[in-house]
């Protein structure tokens, strides 16, 4: 394995006259929780199934753990949750999981130890019908965590939860990956990945269109610069971020530059005999990102979304 968990390489899945997936490169790497974010209907789910193995891609390649999606030894190290297990509703939890441990060839106490690791320990005993969603959902990633994968895939496991249930799901995912355990999850709830993920990869109508931190894709980096007038700030900014760092916005400048830049643009500004009323560094939310890399027109300015869910 080069450093990677998971690598795919221009993952293509056509549907008839479909692209569900059109070229998504991305990589995961050891130890992290990775969020693959977009809205319904982007092509996460179908990534997921074909970075498992689950479908066959229509081109490119991926490799899990140094190897093919969905050979045997990549199955025995990867633990997932994308179609909703099937759990048998009269058996207890506990059941459940031992059921699905000895199908495994794993032991009782492995299925224990799950149960214990997603905090369902000491409802165990109860059924399966008797829990509530956020149970349910937490039972399907004790199945995952079986014989304690090296990969975990969930597709949207926080998917209809409530608020506490999420918080709930956000830190056993967080404690997963402290463990050791590397985290790939699809999401399009911004402000999870933004709390859970260490990376992150925006995906819009099958197409990879981002990759990077959640620091990279807010891109820290700009100055908001409020000043009088404004043509002249806009000439001398110009002259020293380049033409095409400077942008009009909010009643003021926008530019792409490092905070490092402010003491000559200030002193540059006042000897030009510009008035600086402000300037600050701008840091755009990953709300405000997502939307405009996944928009209409994508590029342009961002529309001013309140909500915290993209969908
Ligand atoms: N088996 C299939 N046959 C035909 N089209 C499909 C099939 N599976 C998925 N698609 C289409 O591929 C596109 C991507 O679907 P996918 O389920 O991967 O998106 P998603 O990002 O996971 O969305 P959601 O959040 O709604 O699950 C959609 O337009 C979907 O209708």
């Amino acid at each position: 394995m080069d450093g990677t968990v998971v690598r795919a390489e221009r993952l293509t899945k056509r549907y008839a006259d479909r692209l569900a997936v059109d070229s998504v490169s991305l990589t995961v790497r050891p130890g992290e929780v990775f969020g693959f974010l977009g809205p319904n209907g982007a092509g996460k789910t179908t990534t997921l199934r074909m970075l498992l193995g689950l479908i066959r891609p229509s081109g490119g390649r991926a490799s899990v753990l140094g190897a093919r999606p969905g050979s045997p030894a990549v199955l025995a190290r990867v633990g997932a949750l994308v179609e909703g297990p099937g759990f048998y509703p009269y058996l207890s939890g506990r059941d459940n999981l031992r059921v699905l441990s000895r199908y495994r060839g794993l032991s009782d106490r492995a299925a224990d130890a799950a149960l214990d690791r997603v905090g369902l320990g000491p409802r165990g005993g109860d059924r399966f019908r008797s829990y509530s969603l956020g149970m349910k959902q937490r039972l399907g990633v004790a199945a995952a965590l079986l014989g304690d994968p090296d990969l975990l895939v969930l597709d949207e496991p926080t998917n209809g939860l409530d608020p506490a249930g999420m918080a709930d799901m956000r830190r056993l995912l967080v404690d997963v990956a402290a463990g050791g355990q590397t985290v790939l999850l699809s999401s399009h709830l911004l402000a999870e990945v933004q709390e859970i993920c260490n990376r992150v990869g925006v995906i819009a109508e099958g197409r990879l269109v981002a990759e990077g931190t959640v620091a990279d894709l807010r891109g820290a980096d700009a100055l908001l610069l409020r000043a009088h007038p404004l043509d002249r700030a806009l000439a001398v900014a110009m002259q020293l971020a380049g033409d095409d760092a400077v942008e009009v916005a909010d009643a003021g400048l926008r530019l792409d530059a490092e905070a490092s830049l402010v003491p000559r643009l200030v002193r540059e500004l006042v000897a030009d005999g510009v008035d600086v009323l402000e300037v600050r560094a701008a840091e755009r939310s990953l709300e405000e990102v997502f939307f405009q890399m996944t928009g209409p027109d994508p590029g342009g300015p961002p529309s001013a979304p309140t909500a915290q869910e993209v969908s």
